[in-house]
């Protein structure tokens, strides 16, 4: 039967890249994506914006919401100090095979834990389950309509401190409207787009920063 195109993402990474070489797995992705097939990772360019981001942050609680095929997990978990954990919420079983896979050959399963469930399901189980008090930390990059019901579910939930950052993949492209009148606008957000491009074209895309104010 046909391989899907995760599959072959995952060949391009384990033929193309270095295991324990996180790096080399983003590159190989991305020239997969760029030269063979599109696929919806961030990308090299938004991945930049992530990768300052998370520098500057530095956090040591990570969620992700929407692993896909593990791109932008890896470009996370990578920058990471020593005992800081990634928690990744995938619901698709095939794709969160795949990304167990890109995340075990870039060396860095020690810091990541993909969850394979609904956002919706886990993010009320975050503190009994994985023990999290809060995030410091969230990448959001899964359906596009559940970034402005899952952000008020970590609120509701007590997972978001002062300072915690949220960060939003696609805010221009897919788009997310109502995700994006609601951290401009509320007064419990201070909120900034980072403009981009779409990963891999010349569209407009962007990466909206929100800072959870308490
Ligand atoms: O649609 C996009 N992303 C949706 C991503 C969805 C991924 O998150 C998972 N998921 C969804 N809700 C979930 C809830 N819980 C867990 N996993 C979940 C899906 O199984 C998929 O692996 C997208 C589209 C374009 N585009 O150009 O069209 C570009 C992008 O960068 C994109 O991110
Ligand atoms: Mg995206």
């Amino acid at each position: 039967t046909k391989s899907t195109r995760p599959q072959r993402l995952l060949k391009a990474v384990q033929k193309h890249s270095t295991r324990g070489d996180p790096q080399s797995v983003i590159s190989a992705i991305d020239h997969f994506c760029r030269h063979r097939e599109w696929a919806m990772n961030v990308g090299d360019e938004k991945g930049s914006i992530l990768d300052s981001v998370v520098s500057e942050l530095n956090p040591e609680k990570v969620l992700e919401l929407g692993t896909y095929c593990g791109y932008s997990t890896v470009r996370i978990a990578r920058l990471l100090p020593p005992g800081a954990r990634l928690i990744t919420l995938e619901f698709n079983a095939d794709y969160a095979a795949i990304a167990r896979q890109v995340i075990a050959w870039a060396g860095l399963e020690d810091k990541v834990q993909l969850v394979e469930g609904a956002s919706g399901d886990w993010i009320p189980r975050m503190k009994e389950h994985f023990g999290i008090e809060t995030f410091d930390f969230v990448f959001l990059d899964h359906w596009k309509d559940r970034y402005l019901p899952d952000t008020k579910l970590m609120e509701d939930c007590g997972l978001l401190r002062k300072g915690t950052v949220l960060l939003a993949d696609n805010v221009i492209c897919p788009g997310v409207p109502d995700y994006l009148e609601y951290v401009r606008n509320s007064l419990s957000y201070k909120s900034c787009y980072f403009k981009s491009h779409l990963e891999y074209t010349k569209a407009e895309d962007g990466l909206e920063k929100s800072v959870f104010l308490g």
